[in-house]
């Protein structure tokens, strides 16, 4: 094993309260220790310049150290107050908008540079296109219930029910939603507190982490923009479930919201593990349907609770938008040819892409089966032709079929955070398209594929970015790739 290389400024879990410079790709906050032997980097995910952080060293080499947050001392001067309570999921809440943008594309851009080794982006830079809803955005939240909760006067743990999110960086305890966090529906937000009461006077009890035990897991809201429906899931361990009333809860779910309900799940999870969709045990539809529907582009598409789908819909049209925008650019190589919508979940950009085409046949292919059955049903609901999905691993379909090899004129790639496996991005290349439209909810990786596009022989031509996730460190890109 490589020795460790050792610096003489930190130690591995020392806890320092460090004052953040600067803003790095992914919402690494830069601060800089410095001393007689000069300065000393260290990286605190989730945080902004000008803020005094208390954080702790979690990995320490010679160059810098990487420390986890463990509370803001002191707020940065551009940050405002909002009425929202702080989660983890929005650590940049109260930084305005515009900042949020500037932080973001500064840091995207120079990604590029640096790991696509694309020296002239800022050339490139087509736009940033912002999210339409800064606020209560998203389509989908988790909630967790924990037994271990956190006492914010005091900042320790203490034995309490909780429903809410997780503390950051703490696996095991909880830390109840009171209000509104300014990201998910308001009114389902603000009731939360009355579905924890109800939660508690059952008398069962909620997950408790460490010991792994207890009722009560998560309960998962779903919601279509659309129709203003509700979708919720509760997921619980099975040996208390004949104490609890299901058809009850949802009663209640439906005296709080009305005929917001659309349904309500009940998801048996007796695993161990921290995951809510149960990979044994059993789903059941409990009150009302199973899916809900929402629109983009004029298009419907019904959701189901497992499958993948956008999560800041109104932001995802003006994505898909740019997608389809960069797709159509060269009619030529879209209209009567075959086009490849790669990892492409409910088959979103497919569809719109056949609807404004003329005679293309669009290839979807994406590994997770109950999503390419939606995508062949949305295709049936939208009365949409010449689309066809399959249920595989891209590199395994690639391999299977080498009858489209040279046929293919333009790919759209939208791969998952980690990104397009070295193996599976050269049979892409194999295919020997000439135009890619590559989106990306992880630039990271993007910027690794673009060095080798290049070497293969294709140039970033444009690059948009699309704020998807206010509040958050998140960017997406949508990149134009050519050869
Ligand atoms: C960012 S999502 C794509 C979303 C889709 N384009 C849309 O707009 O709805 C990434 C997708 O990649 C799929 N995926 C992940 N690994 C895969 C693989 N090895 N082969 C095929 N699909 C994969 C996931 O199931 C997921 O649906």
């Amino acid at each position: 094993m490589p020795r460790r290389e050792r610096n003489n400024f930190v130690k591995k879990n020392q806890i320092l309260d460090l004052r953040i410079e600067d803003y790095a790709f992914g919402g690494k906050g830069i601060a800089r220790i410095k001393s007689e032997d000069g300065s000393f980097v260290v990286f605190v995910p989730n945080t902004l310049p000008g803020q005094l952080v208390k954080a702790q060293i979690q990995k320490s080499s010679k160059k810098y150290a990487e420390a986890k947050l463990i509370d803001v001392l002191e707020a940065s001067e551009n940050e405002v107050e909002v009425p929202f309570q702080d989660i983890p999921g929005a650590p940049y809440i109260q930084l305005p908008i515009e900042l949020q943008h500037q932080y973001k594309k500064e840091s995207t851009l120079s990604l590029f540079k640096r790991i696509g080794k694309v020296e002239n982006i800022e050339d490139l830079f087509d736009e940033l296109i912002a999210s339409p809803n800064v606020f209560h955005y998203r389509n989908k939240m988790e909630y967790g219930f924990s037994a271990i909760g956190y006492d914010r006067i005091n900042k320790t743990d203490k034995d309490e029910f909780t429903l809410g999110f997780k503390r950051r960086g703490v696996w095991w305890m909880g830390d109840n939603l009171e209000k509104d966090s300014g990201l998910f529906d308001k009114q389902m937000e603000d009731n939360l507190i009355k579905i924890r009461k109800y939660c508690i006077e059952t008398g069962l009890e909620p997950w408790h982490g460490p010991q792994k035990t207890g009722f009560f897991r998560y309960f998962v809201v779903r919601k279509s923009f659309k129709t203003n429906e509700l979708l919720f899931n509760l997921v619980t361990t099975s040996p208390e479930l004949p104490n609890f009333d299901l058809q009850k809860f949802a009663n209640f779910l439906i005296e709080l919201f009305g005929e917001r309900v659309a349904g309500l799940l009940h998801t048996i999870n007796d695993e161990t593990g921290d995951r809510t969709i149960a990979t044994s045990g059993s789903i059941d539809l409990i009150y009302g349907k199973d899916k809900i529907v929402e629109e983009l582009l004029g298009l419907n598409f019904e959701i189901s609770m497992k499958s993948f789908f956008q999560t800041n819909p109104k932001c995802a049209e003006k994505l898909y938008a740019k997608v389809v925008e960069y797709v159509l650019e060269d009619k030529t190589k879209v209209d009567n040819t075959v086009v490849m919508d790669l990892f492409c979940g409910t088959g979103t950009i497919g569809q719109i892409v056949a609807s404004r085409s003329e005679n293309a046949k669009i290839v979807g292919v994406d590994i997770v089966a109950s999503a390419i059955k939606d995508a062949q049903k949305n295709a049936k609901r939208n009365n949409i032709e010449g689309l066809e999905f399959y249920a595989a691993d891209v590199g395994k379909f690639l391999t299977a079929h080498p009858e489209f090899e040279n046929k293919i004129k333009t790919i759209i790639l939208d791969p998952a955070r980690a990104g397009i496996a070295p193996k599976t991005l050269q049979k892409i290349i194999n295919l020997n398209a000439d135009r890619m439209v590559y989106v990306s909810c992880n630039p990271a990786t993007q910027a690794r594929d673009t060095e080798l596009l290049a070497e293969a022989g294709y140039q970033l031509k444009k690059i948009s970015l699309v704020d998807q996730f206010p509040h958050t460190s998140h960017i997406e890109t949508v990149v134009l790739f050519e050869k």
